[in-house]
């Protein structure tokens, strides 16, 4: 396994680490005004990192723990510093068992190390014991499985997030809390009505009350922990760009979050500059596109990635910042 970092990345933009304090744990600015700064600095878009066997094979790299982190570093190489985050999804690292584990710690030092942040997509949820275990390994200053955020599901109750949560906070990085997924499997949870009341009480909703959707709540929960956050706060959520009309229809208040929505979909899951534009409305700006096939599918010339990602990061920054 690689050696492990000691704490999450700076962004090449103007908010950064600062150094270790009297403990030895190194405190870090909060994630939101980390990534807020690499938008500003690279645009609206995030790379996904997801080594499929058919990428690997048209890149000429075998299906194999090796193969994923040389692929992984490729990405890295070509695209540190024109990006303003790299998605790597932990499912095509597991796949390999600890070798691909490996892959995977590696391939977040070498972010690191360029300077650009990560989001390790992992969604992992359970318990709240089990859960402060998860948080432990995904976003511990020194765990070599931690990036700069972490996407993570909320369906076992948000307050089961609370050790994720709170050592977030305490370390500098983020959160992306799953709310309206890109998959149209996803509204059968996402769009059903909670029991509790209306807000993040957890109390029954009385029986004249119309109680929200799933997804107005994990909003409503992750708005609180951002009140009052400048840039923005560091518990995000995770919205698909392929969604449509979702936000309005579940009743979710994107622009009250205050925090960074993550919109995979962008690419080979259909959606677009149109799709970016009419999808999330007031909440625009804090939006990072991410994109993976859409721009893997281009290499492994580092050329032709940068090409591909420079045009989607266009694309994200017409319609997003326009
Ligand atoms: O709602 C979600 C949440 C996560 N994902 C992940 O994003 C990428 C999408 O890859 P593409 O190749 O750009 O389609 C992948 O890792 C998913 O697991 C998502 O698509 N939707």
């Amino acid at each position: 396994m690689s050696a492990a970092p000691p704490a999450p990345s700076s962004s090449a933009g103007t908010a950064s680490s600062v150094p270790a304090d009297r403990d030895g744990a190194t405190t870090a600015a909060p994630f939101g005004a980390r990534l807020a700064a690499a938008m500003d600095d690279h645009g609206p878009l995030c790379a996904g990192i997801d080594p499929h066997a058919t990428l690997l094979a048209s890149w000429g790299l075998a299906d194999t723990a090796a193969g994923v982190r040389e692929f992984s570093l490729r990405v890295v190489e070509a695209l540190a510093g024109h990006v303003a985050a790299f998605k790597p999804q932990a499912a095509f690292y597991e796949r390999h068992g600890s070798a691909g584990l490996a892959a995977l710690e590696e391939t977040l030092a070498a972010a690191r190390a360029a300077g650009t942040l990560t989001i390790v997509d992992a969604k992992r949820g359970d318990i709240g014991s089990t859960m402060a275990a998860y948080a432990d390994a995904f976003l511990r200053d020194g765990s070599p499985l931690a990036g700069d955020a972490l996407t993570v599901s909320p369906y076992l109750g948000f307050g089961s997030l609370d050790p994720a949560v709170d050592l977030a906070a305490a370390t500098g990085r983020g959160l992306f809390v799953l709310c309206l997924t890109s998959n149209p499997q996803g509204r059968e949870v996402q769009h059903a009505r909670t029991s509790a009341a209306p807000g993040h009480g957890a109390e029954p909703a009385p029986a004249t009350t119309v109680a929200p959707t799933v997804a107005a709540a994990v909003a409503a929960h992750a708005a609180a922990r951002n009140a009052g956050v400048t840039p923005m706060g560091s518990v995000g959520l995770v919205v698909g760009a392929t969604i449509g009309d979702a936000a309005a229809a579940t009743g979710t208040d994107l622009a009250a979050v205050n925090g960074p929505l993550l919109a995979p979909g962008v690419g080979a899951q259909g959606a677009g500059e149109k799709e970016l534009a009419t999808t999330f409305g007031d909440a625009r700006h804090r939006v990072l596109a991410s994109s993976s096939r859409g721009i893997l599918r281009a290499g492994p010339a580092p050329e032709a990635l940068r090409t591909a990602a420079r045009r989607a990061a266009e694309t994200a920054t017409r319609a997003l910042r326009g």
